[in-house]
C-alpha cells in the first residue's frame, strides 16, 4: 500500500510568517492561491503587469479574492516559498527571466507538475528546496472541494532538499489547499510525469473524450437523432463515473441493470481490445522518451499551428453544438470557466 499523508501528519504552521508567492491565476493558481488564504497561510499572486483590458481584469480578479497581485519578479521577491502555476511549455522562460535572479538561499520553489524539472527546462540553484504538491483534479475542483470542506487527492514530490525540511513544507502546502483532507501519495517528479501526461492523454482527457465521440458519431451515422446520441454517450457518462468515483465499478454495476452489466462484460473488452493496450504502451513510450515532451516545446516555438487547427475541429464538432444547445434548457449545468 502506498504511503499516505492526511491532514494529521502535517504541520500547517511551518507556512507561519512565509510569504507564498503563487505565479498564475489560472486554474490551478486560482484555486490553490485562494485555498491557501482561506488556510489563514499569506498569499500573494504573481501575474503579467496589466497592459490591457483582459490583463487589467486578470489583476483584479486577484485583488477581488483579497489577495495582493505582483508582477511575477515582484511575487518572486516577496515569496519565500514561490509556486510556479504558470502553463508547462511557458514556465522555463518566465522561470529563466522573471523568478530565478530573485531567488536567495533556503527559498523553496513549488509545482504542481514535474514537467520543467523531469525534462530539464529549469534547473533550479542548489540552495532552494523543489518540491510538487500535485492535485489529481482540475483545478476548478480543486477549490470547490475546498469550499464544501472536502479536498481533492493529491502527489507530493521532493525533488531537492536544501533545508532539511523541503517535504514538512511541501505537506503543509498540500493541506493548505485542501489536498490532505482526501490523501496525498509520496511519489518522484518522474513517476508524478509520466503517469499524468499519461492518463491525460490515453484515459482522462483524450481516451475518455475520443470515446465519446466514436459513440455518438456510430449512432448519428446509423441514422438516431444526435440529440438522444448525445445524451446517452456524453451526458450519461457523468452520472455512471460518478457511481464509480462513489463506489468502484463494483457500486455502478449494482446500480445499472442486470442487462447493462452483461453487456457492459461482453462487449468492454471488444470495443477497448488489445489494440488500445498496444497504442497505451506507444503514448507511454513517447512519454518516457521525451518525445512527447519535445514536440510539445517545439509546437509552442512554432505558435502553435496544429494546437490551434485541432482545437478549432473539435469545436465545430457537432457533438459541441449540439450539447450547447441541449445544456441550456439545464440551467443548474452552471459551466464552470
Ligand atoms: N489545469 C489543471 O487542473 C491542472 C494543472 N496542473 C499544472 O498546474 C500548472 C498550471 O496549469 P493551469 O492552471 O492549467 O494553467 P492556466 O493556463 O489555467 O493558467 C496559467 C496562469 O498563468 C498566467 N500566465 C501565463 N503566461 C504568463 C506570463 N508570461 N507571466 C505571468 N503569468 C502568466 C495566466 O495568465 P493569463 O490568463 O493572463 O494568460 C494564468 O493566470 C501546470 O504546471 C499544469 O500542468 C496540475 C494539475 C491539474
Ligand atoms: C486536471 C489534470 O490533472 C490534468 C488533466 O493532468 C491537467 O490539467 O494537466
Ligand atoms: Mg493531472
Ligand atoms: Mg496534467
Amino acid at each position: 500500500m502506498a504511503k499516505m499523508y492526511y491532514d494529521a501528519d502535517t504541520n500547517l504552521n511551518l507556512l507561519n510568517g512565509k510569504t507564498v508567492a503563487v505565479m498564475g491565476f489560472g486554474s490551478q493558481g486560482h484555486a490553490q492561491a485562494q485555498n491557501l488564504k482561506e488556510s489563514g497561510v499569506k498569499v500573494v499572486v504573481g501575474l503579467r503587469k496589466p497592459c490591457d483590458e483582459f490583463t487589467e481584469q486578470e489583476w483584479n480578479k486577484v485583488i477581488e479574492a483579497g489577495i495582493t497581485p505582483m508582477t511575477v519578479a515582484e511575487a518572486a521577491q516577496a515569496g519565500d516559498i514561490i509556486h510556479i502555476l504558470l502553463p508547462d511549455e511557458i514556465q522555463a522562460r518566465v522561470y529563466k527571466e522573471e523568478i530565478q535572479p530573485y531567488l536567495v538561499k533556503g527559498n523553496a520553489l513549488g509545482f504542481s507538475h514535474g514537467f520543467n524539472i523531469h525534462f530539464g527546462q529549469i534547473v533550479p540553484p542548489d540552495f532552494v528546496d523543489v518540491f510538487m504538491v500535485a492535485p489529481k483534479s482540475p483545478g476548478h475542483l480543486v477549490r470547490r472541494m475546498y469550499q464544501k470542506g472536502a479536498g481533492v487527492p493529491g502527489l507530493i514530490a521532493v525533488e531537492q532538499d536544501y533545508t532539511g525540511q523541503a517535504k514538512e513544507l511541501g505537506l503543509a502546502y498540500a493541506c493548505g489547499i485542501g489536498c490532505t483532507r482526501a490523501g496525498v501519495i509520496e511519489t518522484s517528479f518522474q513517476e508524478e510525469t509520466e503517469t499524468d501526461l499519461f492518463g491525460e492523454q490515453c484515459v482522462l482527457c483524450g481516451g475518455a473524450t475520443e470515446l465519446v465521440k466514436a459513440g455518438f458519431e456510430t449512432l448519428v451515422a446509423a441514422g438516431y437523432q444526435p440529440e438522444i446520441a448525445y445524451f446517452e454517450c456524453l451526458h450519461e457518462l457523468k452520472l455512471i463515473v460518478d457511481l464509480m468515483y462513489e463506489g468502484g465499478m463494483s457500486l455502478m454495476r449494482y446500480s445499472i441493470s442486470d442487462t447493462a452489466e452483461w453487456g457492459d462484460y461482453l462487449q468492454g473488452p471488444q470495443i477497448i481490445g488489445e489494440e488500445v493496450r498496444w497504442a497505451m504502451q506507444d503514448a507511454l513510450k513517447d512519454i518516457q522518451d521525451g518525445v512527447f515532451a519535445k514536440n510539445w516545446l517545439l509546437e509552442n516555438q512554432v505558435g502553435r499551428p496544429q494546437f490551434n487547427a485541432l482545437k478549432r475541429q473539435n469545436r465545430e464538432h457537432q457533438i459541441e453544438k449540439v450539447g450547447a444547445e441541449l445544456r441550456a434548457m439545464m440551467p443548474w449545468l452552471k459551466e464552470t470557466k
